[in-house]
């Protein structure tokens, strides 16, 4: 049986299913990509609360509802954490880079962006975390795919005094595109911590699909799972979705899983910061007790209320 992988077709997207395809060869399977369109790729809007979640990912999801495909290979901070019990999440593959860079011509540091310079980002939880560090920035919305946005550090918008100072993308996207080249700045944690499950694939199959499952199944990385867990547990605790200025890390060291989180007004004004680890066993319900841990002490100091501004 050959394993139907259902994909978008940004470069993005293409990159990821391949990839999965490739790990699946090694571990034995055979596999073919089936690309989709989805609404997410084509519509320009800026994204702001009125627009729905889970945009990039329903279309394949649906895929998989319908039996058009067998797995849906999605970049698992844009999968809503709600759960449809027709669907698994079979594999978290391994983590490979997760931070945010500020992309510019020449490299530049979050501090050595000009006053009042102009940073795009299509993010509430990135717009946020800059005006948190540098109230004066001029925090522009931008979307389309990398190329697109990539596009704006050398043309300025219809009606827009100039072309973007910077722009704000993450790290994981800019190597898989293989565009490590470009002058990028990795953002500290404490500058920017990034989006829940950033970073990290999310592969789906139909949960009454036990052969596609166990298939799938080889390519999950038990620590990345265990962090990814924290973070999207944290997410769904507030409430977030991906929409929300939220943003998460986890990882294992040393025995620990350790989570930091913080919840932002979407105006970067107020922030509430909170962390905290456990002992890591290789078991998920360690990951949702530190997360229950920390969004407890959030929501006790406002943090649903925060992010709604
Ligand atoms: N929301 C778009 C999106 N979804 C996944 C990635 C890159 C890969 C990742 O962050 O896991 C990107 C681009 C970006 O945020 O710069």
């Amino acid at each position: 049986m050959k394993l139907r992988i259902a994909t978008r077709q940004s470069p993005l997207a293409l990159w990821q299913a391949e990839h999965v395809a490739a790990r699946l060869a090694d571990a034995g399977f055979e596999s073919v990509l089936v690309p989709m369109v989805s609404s997410g790729d084509t519509d320009m809007r800026p994204i702001d609360g009125t627009r729905q979640v889970g945009l990039f990912t329903k279309r394949i999801q649906q895929a998989l509802l319908d039996d058009e495909a067998d797995v849906a290979v999605h970049s698992l901070k844009d999968l809503p954490t709600e759960v449809n019990e027709q669907l698994a999440l079979a594999a978290v593959p391994p983590r490979e880079t997760v931070a945010d860079c500020l992309v510019s011509k020449s490299g530049m540091t979050l501090s050595d962006v000009p006053q009042g310079g102009r940073v795009g980002t299509g993010s509430r939880r990135r717009a946020a975390q800059l005006l948190s560090r540098r109230p004066d920035l001029r925090v522009e919305s931008i979307r389309g795919n990398v190329q697109t946005r990539l596009s704006k550090l050398d043309v300025a918008e219809e009606g827009a005094d100039g072309p973007f100072d910077a722009i704000v993308l993450a790290d994981a996207g800019l190597v898989r595109l293989k565009m490590q080249d470009l002058p990028r700045y990795h953002f500290t944690f404490d500058e920017m911590l990034p989006a829940p499950g950033q970073g990290a694939l999310g592969i789906e199959v139909r949960s009454a699909d036990a052969e596609s499952h166990a298939a799938i199944a080889t390519l999950d990385d038990i620590e990345t799972r265990a962090s990814v867990t924290a973070e999207r547990t944290l997410l769904a605790s507030l409430h977030g979705g991906c929409l929300a200025p939220i943003a998460a890390y986890a990882n294992v060291a040393g025995g620990k899983l350790r989570l930091s989180a913080v919840a932002l007004s979407p105006d970067g004004k107020n922030r509430i910061d909170e962390s905290a680890e456990i002992d890591f066993e290789s078991d998920l319900a360690a990951a949702i007790e530190l997360a229950t841990k920390v969004s407890d002490k959030m929501i006790a100091a406002g943090a649903i209320e925060m992010v709604r501004g």
